[in-house]
C-alpha cells in the first residue's frame, strides 16, 4: 500500500463549484462534541484560492497523510464563530501564526501580523468542513519537504508521479505565479519596480 498522499485524493480529484456562486461554510476542529467540550468553528464567508497541499513540516495534516492541503482567504473573511478561547498560537516566530485547538490540536487557521507579501490573507484546511464544493486541490508544493520529515526519498518518483496522474503539478517552494508575487512584493519594496 503506497503511503497516503492525502486523504482527499487518494481516490480521485473532485472539482469545487465556481467561486462566484459559493458562499462559504464553517470550517470545526476535530473536536468531539460534549457538553464539557465543544470543536472550535471557524466562518469563512466565500471560498479560497491557491488550494493546495503543502509538504513543509508547519503546516497541518491529517493523520497519516503525507501532505497538508491549504488555502488562501482575505481575513476580512474569517471569522472565529464558536469556542475561540481554545485556539493558540503554535509558534510566534513563524512568518504564519498558526493558531491551533488547544484540545485536538488541528490548526485551524494561519495569520500573518508583519510585513509580508501575504499579508492579509489567512491560510485555512476546508477539509474541516463539511461542506461541498471548496476550490479543487490547484498544485502540490514544497514536495521535497516531506524528506525532512523522515519520507525515504527513493519514493519521490512516485509521489510525483501521483500528483501529475491527477493533473496536479509539483514545485519545491510555491508555484512560479506565488513566487512571482513574493518577488514582485520583494521588488517593490526595494524600489527595483514601481508597477
Ligand atoms: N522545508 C521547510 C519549509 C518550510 C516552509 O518554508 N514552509 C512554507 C510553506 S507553508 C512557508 O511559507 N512557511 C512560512 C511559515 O511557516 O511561517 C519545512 O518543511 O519545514
Ligand atoms: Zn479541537
Ligand atoms: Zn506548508
Amino acid at each position: 500500500m503506497p503511503p497516503s498522499l492525502h486523504p482527499l485524493i487518494d481516490n480521485g480529484l473532485t472539482k469545487g463549484s465556481p467561486s462566484e456562486s459559493f458562499p462559504g461554510g464553517t470550517l470545526h476542529c476535530l473536536c468531539p462534541s460534549s457538553s464539557s467540550n465543544s470543536p472550535v468553528e471557524i466562518t469563512l464567508s466565500s471560498n479560497v484560492s491557491h488550494n493546495h497541499f503543502c509538504g513543509c513540516s508547519k503546516c497541518w495534516k491529517p493523520s497519516g497523510s503525507l501532505f497538508s492541503l491549504v488555502g488562501v482567504i482575505p481575513k476580512t473573511h474569517l471569522s472565529v464563530t464558536a469556542n475561540g478561547h481554545k485556539l493558540a498560537v503554535i509558534d510566534n516566530s513563524a512568518a504564519i501564526l498558526r493558531y491551533a485547538c488547544k484540545d485536538c490540536g488541528t490548526h485551524m487557521y494561519g495569520r500573518i501580523e508583519k510585513e509580508h507579501p501575504f499579508y492579509g490573507l489567512d491560510f485555512v484546511h476546508v477539509e474541516l468542513s463539511d461542506q461541498k464544493g471548496w476550490q479543487e486541490p490547484q498544485f502540490a508544493a514544497f514536495v521535497s519537504s516531506i524528506i525532512e520529515q523522515g519520507f525515504d526519498p527513493r519514493g519521490m518518483d512516485e509521489v510525483r508521479a501521483r500528483f501529475k496522474s491527477l493533473g496536479l503539478e509539483t514545485y519545491d517552494a510555491l508555484s512560479p505565479p506565488l513566487m512571482d508575487a513574493i518577488a514582485t512584493w520583494t521588488a517593490k519594496r526595494a524600489g527595483k519596480l514601481s508597477l
